[in-house]
């Protein structure tokens, strides 16, 4: 790790000015002003983590990494030309092709839990291959590590009306993160657990 630390660092800052750009969009997309996310603080904490999932003599008895939704606002995922990652939509499990060069952006739990689920985080799976050693890099937008934050996340008020009513109760994340944690990688349960 000590060898790649300066591309790391330097794969941190870009990707976290991505992270400001996309937070502005989705921000927009939500009729928001563009820097109301990032005021909200969701791009203030980030976490790297380099996944190695070693070839599998015997995928079909294995699993990469669980059924699960990222517990955090947002997710830059760089993936190998491996592939095995599959995402969870309409009833069944499709395919994400790596694109070499791309990203794969995932909404995480708590972004669904602010935007009244104007945003749906998406559930996903990493399937076990016998093929080759697969690498992922996974950089999620979350304050799970700013544990004295005292900011309180609940349905943005902007969003809500009588039509639009409050899904989800507030909630720090670190109470959410200590939920997700406690009944580990499971399908959506976490964010079920915090819906009024
Ligand atoms: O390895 C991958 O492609 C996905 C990993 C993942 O879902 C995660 O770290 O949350
Ligand atoms: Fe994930």
């Amino acid at each position: 790790m000590l060898i790649c630390s300066d591309a790391l660092l330097e794969y941190t800052e870009q990707v976290n000015k991505l992270g400001k750009t996309l937070f502005e969009l989705l921000s927009e997309a939500l009729g928001l002003k563009p820097s109301y996310l990032t005021e909200l603080e969701c791009d203030q904490g980030q976490i790297l983590i380099c996944h190695y999932y070693p070839p599998c003599p015997q995928p079909e008895l294995a699993i990469g990494t669980s059924r699960h939704s990222d517990a955090g606002f947002l997710t830059v995922l760089l993936q190998d030309e491996v592939g095995g990652l599959q995402i969870f939509n309409e009833d069944r499990w499709v395919d994400v092709t790596p694109t070499p060069g791309a990203f794969i952006v995932n909404i995480g739990d708590l972004l669904q839990l602010i935007s009244n689920d104007g945003f749906r985080s998406v559930e996903h799976r990493v399937l076990a291959k016998n093929a080759a050693p697969r690498v992922s890099i996974a950089f999620f937008f979350s304050t799970h590590f700013h544990p004295a934050s005292t900011r309180m996340y609940g349905p943005i008020k902007e969003l809500l009306s009588e039509e639009n009513k409050p899904l989800y109760r507030e909630t720090l994340v670190r109470d959410y993160m200590k939920h997700y944690f406690s009944i580990g990688l499971d399908a959506k349960t976490a964010i079920s657990d915090f819906r009024l």
